[in-house]
């Protein structure tokens, strides 16, 4: 999977429609943000998409998905849980193999946190759990990543690090983004979300804030 082209994407909630119908296509490089004011409809959208697309995708949902009892290592390590049979990933909740944890180390450096490997996931700030999230969807090795608000609980340095680490790391990227600037510095093209509906498409480099705004 290197992109995706889908319709008639819609959901309703107690019988009223809070997104679609629509059609989005994403193509193989494409770096999109979803950008629009609370309750718009991003989280619905890239749930409706990552129930399409499914395993070929690495997915951050805003509330993390951690096991708050297992340490940072192994919620990492749960990206490439289906990638191993049961008795590796049995042995490994037991005694991790020296080149998994590594690899964890290793990107939990680039994340600026390589010290919290095996804390409990529970003793963390939010912006620590954010960044073990988002180091679980990089060591899952997808070729997309569907992030939904990822960088909301880091500071300005941090999130500037880990837009450049997602940038890096996957070639096709769906991801909802509050902050603007960082949409336009680090995606390729915005998509803004209305009541439910596609208000606003286009390449950032043709796009400023003043074009954004009018969205929130
Ligand atoms: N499980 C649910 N049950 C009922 N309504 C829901 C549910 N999930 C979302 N909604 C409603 O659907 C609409 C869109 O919500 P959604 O979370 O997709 O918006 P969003 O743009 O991601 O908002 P935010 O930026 O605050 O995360 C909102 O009106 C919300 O109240």
């Amino acid at each position: 999977m290197s992109g995706f082209d889908l319709s008639g994407l819609s959901a309703s909630f107690g019988g009223e429609r809070v997104i679609g119908p629509l059609s989005l296509q994403v193509k193989k490089g494409e770096r999109v943000a979803l950008v629009g004011k609370s309750g718009a409809g991003k989280s619905t959208l890239i749930s409706l998409i990552h129930q399409q697309v499914g395993r070929t995708s690495s997915l951050v949902p805003q509330d993390l998905g951690l096991v708050n009892a297992l340490p940072v290592f192994h919620n990492v390590y749960m990206g490439q849980l289906d990638a191993h049979p049961t008795w590796y990933n049995t042995l490994t909740l037991i005694r991790p193999f020296s080149k998994d944890s590594a690899a964890v180390r290793a990107l939990l450096k680039d994340l600026s946190m390589p010290e919290k490997i095996w804390v409990p996931t529970a003793s963390l700030s939010g912006g620590q759990r954010q960044r073990v999230a988002i180091a679980r969807a990089v060591f899952r090795k997808a070729d997309m990543l569907l992030a939904d608000e990822p960088v909301s609980a880091l500071d300005g340095p941090m999130s500037h690090l880990v837009m450049k680490l997602m940038s890096k790391r996957f070639p096709t990227s769906v991801v909802a983004l509050h902050d603007i600037e960082l949409a336009l510095q680090y995606c390729t093209r915005i998509v803004g979300i209305q009541d439910g509906q596609i208000a606003l498409d286009d390449y950032s480099e043709r796009l400023t804030p003043a074009d954004i705004t009018p969205l929130y």
